[in-house]
């Protein structure tokens, strides 16, 4: 139960993060032009234009679902839904899928025993919200007593026990928490030594990424005791590959927990395998991938000096980790290239020289012609809102006193 708890908590928190992300979607770029025209339009441009305003597409559908995605509220439009039909649905633990069907649909979460029950749909529908699309499904449980609420966050309630059913929302996704949260992701990739870490340090500290290393999230789980512990110390020490579905597992608690909603995801994918499990349980794509070249000479005079302690920095350890990353990292940078998301870097040039070639990347391109900082932002803004208003004034005296006609959407229209 406190095990149960504890996962809750961190759901939870995951929620909530993606909640407070979800707050921030209207944006002040994208509303100022239209609060303005409707300050305008209810102080000096008459009832007629506001009413204009209030019917505009923008409005009526784009604005009250945004709010009500960031209040997180959700219903809006039935339809029917291809999962939503009665059948038979299995639940594992973490997914429920109709019996015989592949696709994962939601993220149940149970426990970690592997926790396989059969169910029942009795009654359900779907709810399409914006680009949301997810069912109310009440499940009737086969074979057990226990009843949870399974929520489109991936959210986990318990329900009193006497009750024999399951009411759940099911979100049409890949099944992972992460769905909804849609972090922006950067995977940082090269050989060992060639400076992963101490780049995304410094793209931490200027560019606000959480920078979340897959070796680090490794060695945190030896560290916890975890049942994977030993298999995994046993495998970094050889230098090998640790599969997949324990590393990807770290990678999605450290993004779902976290409150930021852009990561630099530093070793990882290392293989084939990494690479194809990661997108297809959480359905995130990179935006690119960084990829810090450097000759095996330099990386192994890097590593050595390194001092850190770390167990795996030895000459035998770090032979054996450079076959892997040549066997089966380079495949998997040859694949992103193969897609246009390689942004290659010389590593081999001191810290700082690096630093400038990645800084140049993470730029935005307003910024390297038109630097600006988030005062002189506001200002534009208010510029900008100040110019819509006086474009307006300056379109009703025109129509006024050139044309002698009232400043109306129909005189505007007449006019065009
Ligand atoms: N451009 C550089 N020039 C010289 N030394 C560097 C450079 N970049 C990093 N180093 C040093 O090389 C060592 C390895 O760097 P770092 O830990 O960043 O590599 P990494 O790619 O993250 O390694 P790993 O994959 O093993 O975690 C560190 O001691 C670091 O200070
Ligand atoms: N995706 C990953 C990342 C790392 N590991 C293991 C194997 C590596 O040798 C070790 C250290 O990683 P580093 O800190 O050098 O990035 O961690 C893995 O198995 N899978």
């Amino acid at each position: 139960m406190a095990k149960l708890n504890r996962r809750l908590l961190g759901i939870e928190k995951a929620r909530s993060a993606t909640k407070d992300s979800c707050k921030l979607r209207p944006r002040a770029a994208e509303l100022m032009p239209v609060m303005s025209l409707f300050l305008y339009s209810v102080t000096v441009g008459g009832h007629d234009l506001a009413l204009i305003l209030l019917l505009s597409p923008y409005v009526i559908f784009l604005l009250p679902s945004r709010l009500l995605y960031a209040f997180g509220f959700s219903s809006m439009r039935m339809s029917t839904h291809p999962m939503a039909s009665p059948g038979s649905y299995q639940t594992t633990r973490s997914r429920v899928s109709r019996v015989g069907s592949k696709k994962p649909y939601i993220n149940i979460s149970r426990d970690r025993h592997k926790h396989t029950q059969f169910c029942q749909i009795f009654h359900s529908h779907c709810v399409s919200f914006n680009f949301i699309k997810f069912s109310t499904v009440f499940l009737h449980f086969e074979s057990s007593y226990t009843n949870y609420i399974v929520d489109s966050w991936g959210l986990l309630l318990k329900l009193q026990t006497s009750l024999r059913w399951k009411y759940s929302i099911i979100f049409e996704a890949t099944g992972s928490v992460l769905s909804l949260k849609n972090p922006k992701v950067i995977f940082v990739l090269g050989g060992p030594g060639s400076g992963k870490g101490t780049q995304c340090s410094n793209i931490v500290e200027h560019f606000g990424y959480t920078h979340l290393s897959a070796g680090d999230l490794l060695r945190a789980e030896i560290k916890s005791g975890s049942e994977n512990g030993t298999m995994i110390q046993n495998m970094i020490k050889e230098g090998k590959i640790v599969p997949s579905e324990v590393t990807i597992k770290l990678l999605e608690k450290a993004i779902a927990e976290n409150e930021n909603d852009k990561f630099l995801i530093d070793g990882f994918p290392r293989n084939e395998e990494n690479r194809a499990a990661f997108e297809s349980v959480t359905g995130i794509v990179p935006e690119f991938v960084l990829f810090f070249d450097c000759p095996e000479e330099e990386m192994e005079k890097r590593l050595l000096g390194r001092n850190q302690g770390r167990e795996d920095d030895n000459i035998d350890t770090i032979r054996k980790r450079f076959r892997v990353y040549m066997e089966s990292s380079l495949p998997v940078i040859e694949y992103y290239k193969s897609k246009e998301k390689v942004r290659k870097i010389d590593a081999a040039k001191p810290v700082e020289e690096v630093f400038e070639a990645v800084k140049a990347l993470f730029t935005p391109v307003n910024d390297k012609i038109f630097p600006l900082n988030k005062i002189y932002r506001c200002y534009l803004g208010v510029i900008s809102v100040a110019l819509n208003i006086y474009g307006l004034i300056f379109i009703r005296v025109w129509l006024k006193y050139w044309c002698g006609k009232e400043f109306t959407m129909r005189s505007v229209v007449d006019f065009m």
